[in-house]
C-alpha cells in the first residue's frame, strides 16, 4: 500500500492568508550539471528538484556528505562557482527570480569569513550598525544587539577577540554562532545556513536550532542544510528535503517522513533516531565495510543495498501525491503573482552616509587591531629607511653623488614602494570579507572602496612620513620644506597607488600565493620601466615607452623626486677646476629626464594614476556583479543547448526493477554521479 501525506492544512493556510511582508520561495526543475570540459561525462550535481519554503517554517535539507546540500543552496542563491551549470526555475513570492544574493536572502556559509581583530560583541554592532535603518535609536540597536548575544548564548564571549592566523581567539562553535548572530540581527525574510551546527556540542547545536525556529516563527522562511542532527534538534524542524546523490528522496513535512520510510519498506527500528535512519538509508559511503580482514556489508539488516534502498525511495516519491501536490502548489506559486503586497526587505535599510562612516570605524580598528596589516610595515619602513639613509649618509655634490643620489631616489621609489605588497594577506581577509558582505546586501562597491582608502590613509601617512624624514634627513637632500614636503606626497602616492594595484589584485586572484606573484611581477615591470634601470628616452619606443612609461606610477614618481632634488643644485664636474654641472644639466643629460614639464605634473601625474586605480577597483568589482552574470547565463545557454543534443542526456534516469543484490561493482555504477555522456 501506498501511503500518501497530505501538505499540512497549515501550510495551505499560510500560502493563502499573508500579513506583510513574507517569503513564498519554490524551486522547479532545479538541475546543476557540471560539465566535463573535454568529451567525458557531465556530472549531475542536482536532478530536477522541486519544492517550497514558506515563511513561519524552517526546512531541514539532509543526506549523505557529497549529496548536493550546499549545491542546493548556493543554486537557489545564485551563488554556485561559474563551472557550474544550471537550469531550472526559483521563484520568490511567485515571481521568477535569477538569483537571490545583494541582500534578498541572508547567507550564512560554512566558510569561516569575519574580521578576527574586533570582539564578538564590536563584530555584531558594526553589524546592526551597518543595516538598521538610520532611524533606529542608540537604544533600540543596543538591545537588538544584547538580545541577539542572548539568543545564541554568546554572553561570555561577547568581549572576547573573534581570533585570527596569529591570534588565538573564540572556540569554533562561537565563531559558527557568531556568523549566525551577524546575519540574523536584522531578522531577514529569507535565510540559508549551511551546516549551523555541525562542529557545535549537543546543547550548542539544539540552543541554536531552536533560535532559528524562533526566528521563523516571526514569518521567516528558513532553509537550513545539516548533519546528523539528534533526535531533539530534528524534531525542531517543520519540513525536510533529503537529498541523495542530487535527488529528491524525501520532500514534506519532517514528521511524516517516518510513515513514508516505513511505507516503503523501511521502517525506523525503535532504538534508532529518525534522522540517523534516514541517512543510514541513503548513505552509499559504508556499504562494504572493512572489518580486520573480513569485509562486511553495511546495509545488511535491510537486505539491500544503498543503491537500491534509494531507488526504491526515489521511485516511491516520484510517484506519490506528495510529489504531485508539491508540483500542484509550485503552478499556484507562479500563476498567483505578487502573493504578499509588500516587497520582502533587502539587506541594508541604513543610509550610504553612515554605512561609510561605520565601515571607516571598522576598517581602521581592524587595521589598528592587525599588526601585521600596517604596523609590521611601518616598522619595516623606518628599518630600512635607516639602512638606506647610512648607506647614502651625507651624499654631498660631488661628481659621484650624481649617481648616488639616482640610486637613492631609484631604490626609495622602487623598492620602497615595493614593500607596500606586504599587505597583500590582510586585502585578501578584507575582500573575503567583502563579498561576503557584499552578497548578502550590507552595503554596495562604492562605500566599501572610499572607506577602505579613508581608512588606511592615515597609515600610509605615517609609513611615508616616518621614512622620508629619517632618508631626507640622514641623506641631506635638498634642504627646504617645500622640498621635503615634495618628497613626502610622492612617496606616499606611490605607495598608495601600490596599495590600490594590490587591492586590484586582489580582487581579480584573491589566492594569497598567486596574487603575491601577480602582484611582484606588475611592480617589477614597473620597476624596469620607470626610467632608473633603463633612461626614459632609452626604452623601446613600442610598447615599453608608449604606453608602459606613460601609465607607469614609478616612472612619474621619480622624474618627480629627481627633479625636486636635482632642479637648483650644482655638481662638482668629473675633473676638479671644471666648471660645476647645474643640477638640471644633470637631469636632461645624465638622467633622462624632460625638462619640458615641471615637478608637480608629475605628482599630479602619480595622482591621476592613484584615482585611476581606486575607478579600476571599483569597475572590477562592478563587473564582477554585473558582466559575470551575463557570461555565465550565456555559458549556461550554449552548455545546456549542447548537452540537450546528445540523447544519452535526455534518457529517464534508471530505476532497478527488482531489488537483487548486485554484484560490487554494479553497485559502484549506481552510486556513482549520475551522469550522461
Ligand atoms: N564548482 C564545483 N566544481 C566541481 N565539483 C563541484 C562543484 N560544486 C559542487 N561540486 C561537487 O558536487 C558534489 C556535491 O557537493 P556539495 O558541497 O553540494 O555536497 P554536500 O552535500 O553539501 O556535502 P557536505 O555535507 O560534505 O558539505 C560534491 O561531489 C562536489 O565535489
Amino acid at each position: 500500500m501506498v501511503m500518501e501525506i497530505e501538505i499540512s492544512s497549515t501550510i495551505a493556510r499560510d500560502v493563502e492568508v499573508g500579513e506583510g511582508a513574507a517569503a513564498f520561495l519554490a524551486w522547479e526543475d532545479l538541475t546543476a550539471l557540471l560539465p566535463n570540459s573535454g568529451n567525458g561525462p557531465t556530472r549531475r550535481l542536482l536532478n530536477g528538484l522541486t519544492g517550497f519554503a514558506l515563511p513561519g517554517r524552517i526546512m531541514a535539507v539532509m543526506g549523505p556528505s557529497g549529496s548536493g546540500k550546499t549545491t542546493f543552496l548556493d543554486s537557489l542563491a545564485g551563488r554556485l562557482s561559474g563551472n557550474v551549470v544550471t537550469s531550472g526555475n526559483v521563484l520568490l513570492n511567485g515571481k521568477i527570480k535569477k538569483s537571490l544574493h545583494y541582500g534578498i536572502v541572508a547567507y550564512v556559509s560554512q566558510e569561516d569569513v569575519v574580521l578576527g581583530t574586533l570582539t564578538v560583541k564590536e563584530s555584531i554592532a558594526y553589524s546592526a550598525s551597518l543595516r538598521l535603518p538610520s532611524s533606529a535609536t542608540k537604544q533600540e540597536t543596543a538591545e537588538l544587539i544584547e538580545n541577539t548575544i542572548a539568543e545564541l548564548g554568546l554572553e561570555d564571549c561577547a568581549d572576547h577577540l573573534i581570533g585570527n592566523w596569529h591570534l588565538r581567539g573564540i572556540s569554533g562553535g562561537e565563531k559558527k554562532r557568531l556568523r549566525i548572530a551577524l546575519e540574523i540581527i536584522t531578522q531577514p525574510h529569507l535565510l540559508f545556513l549551511d551546516e549551523p551546527t555541525t562542529g557545535l556540542d549537543s546543547a550548542s547545536a539544539f540552543f541554536v536550532a531552536q533560535s532559528l525556529r524562533s526566528i521563523a516563527r516571526r514569518r521567516r522562511t528558513i532553509i537550513t542544510t545539516i548533519h546528523q542532527p539528534s533526535t531533539e534538534v530534528f524534531s525542531l524542524f517543520d519540513d525536510l528535503l533529503l537529498l541523495s546523490s542530487g535527488q529528491t528522496v524525501y520532500f514534506g513535512e519532517a514528521a511524516p517522513a517516518l510513515e513514508f520510510f516505513a511505507e516503503a519498506g523501511f521502517p525506523c527500528p525503535q532504538t534508532r533516531s529518525p534522522s540517523d535512519h534516514y541517512l543510514r538509508c541513503i548513505n552509499a559511503d559504508f556499504d562494504y565495510v572493512n572489518i580486520g580482514s573480513q569485509r562486511i556489508i553495511g546495509t545488511q539488516d535491510m537486505h539491500l543495498t544503498t543503491a537500491e534502498i534509494r531507488a526504491k525511495l526515489q521511485h516511491k516519491y516520484q510517484n506519490s501525491k506528495l510529489a504531485e501536490r508539491v508540483r500542484a502548489k509550485i503552478k499556484h506559486f507562479s500563476v498567483t503573482q505578487g502573493l504578499v503586497h509588500e516587497e520582502i526587505s533587502r539587506g541594508s535599510h541604513a543610509r550610504w552616509r553612515k554605512q561609510l562612516m561605520v565601515l571607516i570605524k571598522r576598517s581602521f580598528t581592524n587595521m589598528s587591531r592587525d599588526f601585521g596589516y600596517y604596523w609590521l610595515r611601518i616598522l619595516i619602513y623606518i628599518m630600512v629607511s635607516l639602512c638606506v639613509g647610512s648607506v647614502f649618509h651625507d651624499v654631498g655634490s660631488g661628481y659621484h653623488a650624481i649617481m648616488a643620489r639616482g640610486a637613492c631616489g631609484g631604490f626609495v621609489s622602487g623598492f620602497m614602494t615595493f614593500m607596500a605588497i606586504g599587505g597583500f594577506p590582510s586585502f585578501i581577509e578584507e575582500i573575503k570579507v567583502f563579498n561576503k558582505e557584499r552578497l548578502n546586501g550590507h552595503y554596495g562597491v562604492g562605500v566599501y572602496i572610499l572607506s577602505n582608502f579613508i581608512s588606511s590613509f592615515p597609515f600610509l601617512i605615517v609609513m611615508s612620513f616616518s621614512s622620508v624624514c629619517i632618508i631626507y634627513l640622514m641623506v641631506k637632500y635638498h634642504p627646504g620644506f617645500s622640498h621635503f614636503m615634495y618628497a613626502f606626497i610622492d612617496l606616499l602616492l606611490s605607495i598608495s597607488v601600490v596599495e590600490s594595484c594590490m587591492m586590484v589584485v586582489a580582487a581579480l586572484v584573491p589566492n594569497f600565493l598567486m596574487g603575491v606573484v601577480v602582484g611582484a611581477g606588475f611592480i617589477g615591470i614597473m620597476m624596469a620601466t620607470a626610467g632608473f634601470f633603463r633612461l626614459l628616452p632609452d626604452l623601446p619606443l613600442i610598447f615599453w615607452k608608449y604606453p608602459i612609461s606613460y601609465i607607469n606610477y614609478m616612472a612619474w614618481g621619480l622624474q618627480g623626486a629627481y627633479k625636486n632634488d636635482m632642479i637648483g643644485m650644482e655638481f662638482e664636474g668629473p675633473v676638479e677646476g671644471q666648471p660645476k654641472l647645474k643640477g638640471e644639466y644633470v637631469l636632461s643629460s645624465l638622467l633622462g629626464i624632460s625638462l619640458q614639464h615641471s615637478k608637480w605634473w608629475d605628482l599630479g601625474a602619480v595622482a591621476v594614476i592613484l584615482v585611476a586605480y581606486r575607478l579600476l577597483f571599483f569597475i572590477i568589482l562592478k563587473l564582477k556583479e554585473g558582466a559575470m552574470p551575463v557570461f555565465h547565463t550565456y555559458y549556461t545557454k550554449r552548455t545546456l543547448h549542447h548537452l540537450r543534443r546528445r540523447p544519452s542526456f535526455r534518457r529517464p534516469l534508471p530505476f532497478p526493477s527488482s531489488p537483487k543484490r548486485h554484484s560490487l561493482s554494479s553497485q559502484e555504477g549506481l552510486n556513482s554521479p549520475l551522469h550522461s555522456t
